[in-house]
């Protein structure tokens, strides 16, 4: 009975001490996998959605409670915009991360659930290094948390399927998939909860490792 309490009295604390702290999360990912619905979803404030992809072009910083959310544009194709200017949105992006790693608590890699078993599948058989995959290896180099939202779970038919598939792409050690890859619906909701609790969970163990 009081190691009942005790544990409830822990997740209080736990869930309470997080707005007192300042993070800095990054939203990565492609163009249209649903990154502003996300943030939208997450925080509630409004950030420029669109059906195209290419609606985000700019680095957009948002203030939520303590935290700092910043929302990327999309890496990849991008409707009507030349592939210089892609290539130069790329690079922006890295050099903002590989500049502000130290500051940035987690990254949140968003990838489209339904679409990116095939994209990755394509550029490999191109012989070249899918995008996610190259993104999701940079960030561990830079020692940044990193947790994939596979979104669009509302389209996917076997979810289990797409996560083994991602992590075995991403090279995650199958006792970290769990941890490591969450898969929601940013448009309905689902999991979303569960997102904001990994994130959580990751800016206190980084915390916990600071002190
Ligand atoms: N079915 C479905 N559609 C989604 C989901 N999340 C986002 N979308 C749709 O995907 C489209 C792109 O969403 P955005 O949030 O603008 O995507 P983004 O990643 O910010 O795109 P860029 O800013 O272009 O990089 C919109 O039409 C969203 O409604 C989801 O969970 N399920
Ligand atoms: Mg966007």
């Amino acid at each position: 009975m009081i190691s009942f309490f005790f544990k409830l009295f822990q997740k209080f604390i736990n869930y309470t001490d997080i707005p007192l702290l300042m993070a800095t999360i990054v939203f990565v990912g492609r163009s249209n996998v649903g990154k502003s619905t996300l943030i939208y979803r997450l925080t509630g404030k409004r950030v420029r959605r669109g059906k195209r992809p290419g609606v985000t072009r700019k680095i957009i910083e948002i203030e939520w409670k303590n935290h700092k959310i910043i929302d990327m544009p999309g890496f990849g194709f991008m409707a009507g915009l030349p592939k210089e200017v892609q290539e130069r949105i790329k690079d922006e992006i890295v050099h903002f991360i590989e500049d502000n790693a130290s500051k940035i608590d987690v990254a949140v890699l968003v990838v489209d659930g339904k679409a990116a078993p095939e994209i990755i599948e394509r550029w490999e058989k191109r012989g070249e290094i899918p995008i996610d995959v190259e993104f999701y290896q940079f960030l561990r180099e830079l020692n940044i948390p990193t947790v994939v939202a596979v979104n669009k779970l509302d389209k996917i038919k076997n979810v289990q399927r797409v996560v083994h598939f991602l992590a075995e792409k991403f090279e995650v050690p199958w006792d970290e998939i769990d941890k490591t890859f969450i898969p929601i619906s940013a448009k309905f909701g689902d999991n979303v909860e569960k997102l904001k609790n990994r994130i959580y969970e990751i800016i206190r163990e980084r915390r916990g490792q600071r002190e």
